[in-house]
């Protein structure tokens, strides 16, 4: 490919929306979100039950048609073209229904002769890592079964954009662990994925953005290198702490006193570690515990409404907008 031209297609964002909404009536199920995701992303997509986490999906496949706001998925607009889109896009669905009177060998070649990236082989090879029987009927698969091969129809056309709407439900550890293995192949590969899930530690595990979605609101976004620079301190103390103000834009201090003499103490910190453990160091601390971040206070603290203490150098202000 000429060089100018792959250089032109690379700036191109594999996603952006503005301002995307959808409302039911009175109801908001999507309110002003905008995203960007670009070529090489893992994205990941968390959220309670009922965030519009589904929504966002399938306005992006044109299966939804926005009540506000406009988006583009490489480059083409699913409201005016959603059959492109869905050219150029792999999508397994939460809820991926297959035809029950085919067996799974069928279903394979239905699919890969239908989509135009389609790779019987390939799905094939991944029906086999998934270790599923493709012999068997659909009707006469257990549900776990179903969605292997739903996983083998959708991550064998080799699509520029993968969307995976929790592609590990009802698998066991073992497969699970198979599928984000070939989630991080299929990045490997220089394709873009957006991955919905409830289970954090695949979301930490597999993507390197990701975004917290509440009440039909983009509530937070975050790139999990930032994360990973957070840790959280927790001890108890006899006197009360005040954070030395070269600190300040790396430590967020909670106190609450226990007693006359007794304080708890809750450190969060971001960035460079060195200048921290000085500090603590100076500090008169007992029971002292110390823990990476991890998404699951972030995905707490934005569950619950409130905003992110933490800051960091990369964003010197809480990113958080609730
Ligand atoms: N056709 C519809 N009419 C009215 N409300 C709808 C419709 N479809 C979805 N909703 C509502 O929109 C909201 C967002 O739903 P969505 O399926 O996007 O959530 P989600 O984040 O994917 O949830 P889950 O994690 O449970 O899959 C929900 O409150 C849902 O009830």
């Amino acid at each position: 490919m000429n060089s100018k031209l792959s250089v032109q297609i690379d700036a191109v964002p594999v996603l952006s929306c503005n301002g995307l909404s959808k409302r039911y009536g009175d109801f908001s199920a999507l309110s002003d979100c905008s995203v960007r995701v670009d070529r090489g992303d893992v994205y990941g997509l968390l959220g309670p039950n009922g965030a519009g986490k589904t929504t966002l999906i399938r306005i992006l496949l044109g299966f939804l048609h926005p009540t506000g706001g406009d988006c583009r998925v490489l480059g083409i607009d699913p409201v005016a073209d959603s059959v492109a889109v869905r050219r150029q896009v792999a999508y397994l669905p939460g809820d991926a229904r297959l035809p029950r009177h085919m067996k799974g060998e069928g279903v394979l070649k239905f699919f890969s002769e239908m989509h135009p990236f389609g790779e019987l082989d390939r799905s094939r090879r991944i029906a086999e890592q998934l270790e599923l029987n493709t012999k068997t009927r659909v009707a006469f698969m257990s549900t776990g079964m179903r969605q292997k091969l739903a996983l083998a129809v959708v991550l064998g056309p080799q699509t520029p954009f993968l969307i995976l709407d929790e592609p590990t439900a009802n698998l066991d550890p073992t497969v699970r662990a198979t599928v984000l293995r070939l989630v991080m192949e299929a990045r490997d590969h220089g394709r873009t994925v957006m991955l919905s899930s409830h289970v954090l530690s695949e979301i930490e595990d597999t993507c390197n953005r990701v975004a917290f979605l509440r009440k039909g609101r983009l509530a937070h976004e975050l790139k999990m290198s930032e994360l990973f620079q957070r840790h959280r301190m927790t001890a108890l103390t006899s006197v009360a702490v005040d954070v030395p103000e070269a600190l300040n834009s790396q430590v967020s201090l909670q106190t609450t006193r226990l007693s006359e003499t007794q304080y708890r103490v809750q450190i969060d910190t971001s960035g460079d570690l060195a200048p921290i453990l000085t500090w603590v160091n100076t500090l008169p601390l007992s029971h002292v515990r110390f823990e990476p971040f991890g998404l699951r206070t972030i995905y707490d603290s934005v569950h619950t409404g409130e905003i992110s203490q933490v800051t960091t150098a990369a964003s010197p202000e809480p990113t958080v907008v609730l």
